[in-house]
């Protein structure tokens, strides 16, 4: 799409502020640039994502290149049309990464990249717990992979979460998706949390090793083997992804897609998986390519990051014994906590 089409939008989306590649809408929810060229000022109904944007909701920024175009919601504030606890007054926003719970392959101990496969009942168990450790930090915006077993995951973790806003995934793969899935109450899009599904996130691709038993392969192969295909940086397994050429494009989409957000103030959960977030936490951590070799995530175990001054801050393992340890790291957190409390009384 032409970036002329964000200057049509510009005149078209009144109050908005364009800097070239971005426009800013201070008074417009969810848009989409597709939507916009096709006359959004006449026809809310062609706004996708399930947002109206007539009324003022917070920010919204359309990113848009020269090729594509993103849109990012301006979530409201979770608790009442006048708090904004999820709004970023302290321009601090909680990025929250769970790799997913255990799948049927990682039960029967197989290679599994790319391959599509759901998770067990253990699995399923791993996310709803991992929800209620995250149950009081606010999700703005979901971010996934395109496979199952990390959506399943985050879908899974929200039905825990306090706020009981609906995940609902964006649908961008035809225009006719778009345009089928909106959604035409915008008190009920004000409830929903934008799930946005991205195969950049997927799992690194095991070549020809999915499908293979890891205790096999490794009896064939040699453990040292093995293990240099499992965890080294830059060595991909036959014909498959290194742990470099999977951060090539994780952590580029995490740069481009995700990171705009967390600026914007909007709290993101991402659910995905062992390598692509652990090529996401190199990112975050400034990990070497040798520290990164000894980095294993658990299946369903939620990490918190909080945003803040265009750093991002590790706040521990919310795995912690109790949850108290997770909301209270900040004020922010401690707040929005409390304004969840204040709700159910
Ligand atoms: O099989 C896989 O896709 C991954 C994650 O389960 O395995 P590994 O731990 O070897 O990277």
């Amino acid at each position: 799409m032409a970036a002329t089409t964000i200057h049509q939008a510009v005149g078209t989306l009144q109050s908005c502020r364009s800097n070239g590649n971005s426009v800013l809408c201070p008074d417009y929810g969810h848009v989409s640039l597709r939507s916009v060229s096709k006359g959004f000022k006449v026809d809310v109904g062609l706004v996708r994502g399930g947002s109206y944007c007539s009324k003022k909701r917070g920010n919204c920024v359309i990113q848009a290149s020269a090729s594509q175009a993103t849109v990012s919601d301006a979530v409201s504030a979770p608790s009442s049309a006048n708090s904004s606890d999820s709004k970023k007054k302290t321009s601090e926003a909680a990025l929250i990464l769970i790799r997913h719970g255990e799948s049927m392959w990682n039960e029967k101990n197989l290679f599994t990249g790319c391959v599509d496969v759901p998770l067990t009942k253990k699995g399923v168990e791993e996310a709803v717990e991992a929800g209620k450790r995250i149950s009081n930090i606010p999700v703005d915006m979901i971010y996934t992979s395109s496979l199952i077993r990390a959506q399943m995951t985050a879908m899974l973790a929200m039905t825990q979460h306090r706020r009981k806003k609906v995940p609902t995934i964006i649908h961008e793969e035809s225009e006719q998706a778009g345009t089928w899935s909106q959604i035409f109450s915008e008190e009920t899009n004000k409830q929903c949390i934008p799930v946005v599904t991205a195969w950049q996130l997927n799992e690194r691709m095991y070549g020809e090793l999915q499908g293979l038993n890891k205790q096999e392969t490794a009896d064939r192969y040699g453990k040292e083997q093995v293990h240099e295909w499992r965890r080294s940086y830059d060595i991909p397994p036959p014909n498959g992804e290194s742990l470099e050429m999977c951060a090539d494009r994780a952590v580029a989409y995490f740069k481009e897609h995700i990171e705009p957000q967390l600026a914007g103030g909007k709290n993101i959960m991402i659910a995905a998986h062992g390598n692509s977030l652990r090529s996401i936490i190199m990112y975050l951590d400034k990990l070497t390519s040798q520290e990164v070799i000894s980095l294993e995530l658990s299946t369903g175990i939620p990490m918190l990051y909080i945003f803040k001054e265009g750093k991002f801050i590790r706040r521990g393992s919310p795995a912690a014994p109790t949850e108290a340890g997770v909301y209270a790291y900040t004020k922010t957190l401690a707040q929005y906590r409390q304004k969840l409390d204040n709700m159910v009384q």
